[in-house]
């Protein structure tokens, strides 16, 4: 073994991406062997499982916990990660892969991703924010963006459409919740102080960009200490359809009607709405949210 050889754990989800990348991590793991490394490759039946298991590798304190998959695996990560020093290391082969997009990792490349985590392994890891997440009954936590409204039906019912495959999923999702749009009366709490917004959507960001690469929070920075509450004011079904692709680019929050505040701590409350994070269900609202400042290391 090489001096920068490293003991690195894999997370695998083979079913990211609807198994598209079921190939992903293999490759991941022949790949780390060739250059030397030490791989210990985990894969279970569910999440729950998988989290157990690199939950009990880290105890054991391997120089990398790597996931492989998308934005749910990093949650994994952060979860699995949680008051350790360990770096994450990422090789997205999800649907969205916004945490990868967020950080630079290659997105869409399987072969330049393995690339670039080679080479991230050799250097300091980056120290990134991450938040915690409080409800009845649980704590969890976060990288990317929490969100509760609009966007969080849209990817409830895109998880739940096994086609088409990508990003057009959430835009048919869009169109489907769209339909059904009503505004939402929040009470949200920014470090301390209490606002009553009625809104469409509330997305609390780490990262800039959920959804495949939608930055709903173009400035947010993954490592100012802050998220970025993004809201999004009642409007019609034509202007929301208007602002809708302006997403993409992230400049819809030039619109009046799209405001940004800048907190450590988030309390969201709504009657009848569930947060998501990272992708992934996490609970109905209320929910407090607390900036864990540095709280990850990554490869990236
Ligand atoms: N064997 C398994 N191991 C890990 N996760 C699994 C497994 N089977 C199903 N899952 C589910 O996969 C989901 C996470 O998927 P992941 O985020 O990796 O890919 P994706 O949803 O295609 O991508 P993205 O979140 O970037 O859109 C979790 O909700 C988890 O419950």
């Amino acid at each position: 073994m090489t001096s920068s050889s490293k003991r690195i754990v894999v997370a695998i989800n083979p079913t990211a991406s609807f198994g598209r990348g079921r190939e992903v991590g293999p490759a991941v793991v022949t790949t780390l062997r060739g250059l030397g490394h030490e791989v210990t490759s985990l894969t279970e039946p569910d999440f729950a499982q998988l989290l157990d298991a690199a939950r009990a590798a880290v105890r054991e304190k391997p120089d990398a916990l790597v996931v492989v998959g998308g934005d749910g695996m990093v949650n994994l990560g952060v979860l699995a990660l949680e008051g350790s020093r360990v770096p994450l290391g990422l090789v997205p082969s999800g649907t969205g892969n916004d945490m990868a997009r967020g950080l630079g990792i290659p997105v869409g490349d399987t072969e330049a991703a393995i690339e670039h985590l080679a080479a991230a392994l050799q250097r300091p890891a980056r120290v990134i924010d991450a938040g915690t997440i409080g409800f009845a009954g649980g704590r969890s936590r976060f990288a990317c963006i929490l969100s509760a409204g609009f966007d969080a039906l849209v990817n409830e019912r895109a998880n739940r459409m096994t086609r088409p495959r990508g990003r057009s999923r959430y835009t048919i999702a869009l169109l489907v919740e769209l339909a059904k749009l009503r505004p939402i009366d929040y009470t949200l709490t920014l470090d301390g102080v209490v606002h009553h917004e009625r809104a469409l959507l509330v997305a609390v960001a780490n990262n800039l960009s959920f959804g495949g690469g939608m930055k709903v929070a173009p400035d947010a920075s993954l490592d100012d200490g802050l998220f970025d509450v993004v809201l999004v004011r009642p409007l019609g079904r034509l202007a929301f359809l208007r602002i809708y692709p302006r997403v993409f680019a992230g400049t819809h929050i030039t619109d009046p009607r799209v405001v940004v505040h800048r907190a450590a701590a988030v309390r969201v409350e709504a009657a009848g709405v569930v947060a998501y994070a990272d992708g992934e269900r996490i609970a109905p609202l209320p929910v407090d949210i607390d900036m864990d400042a540095g709280g990850l290391r990554v490869l990236a």
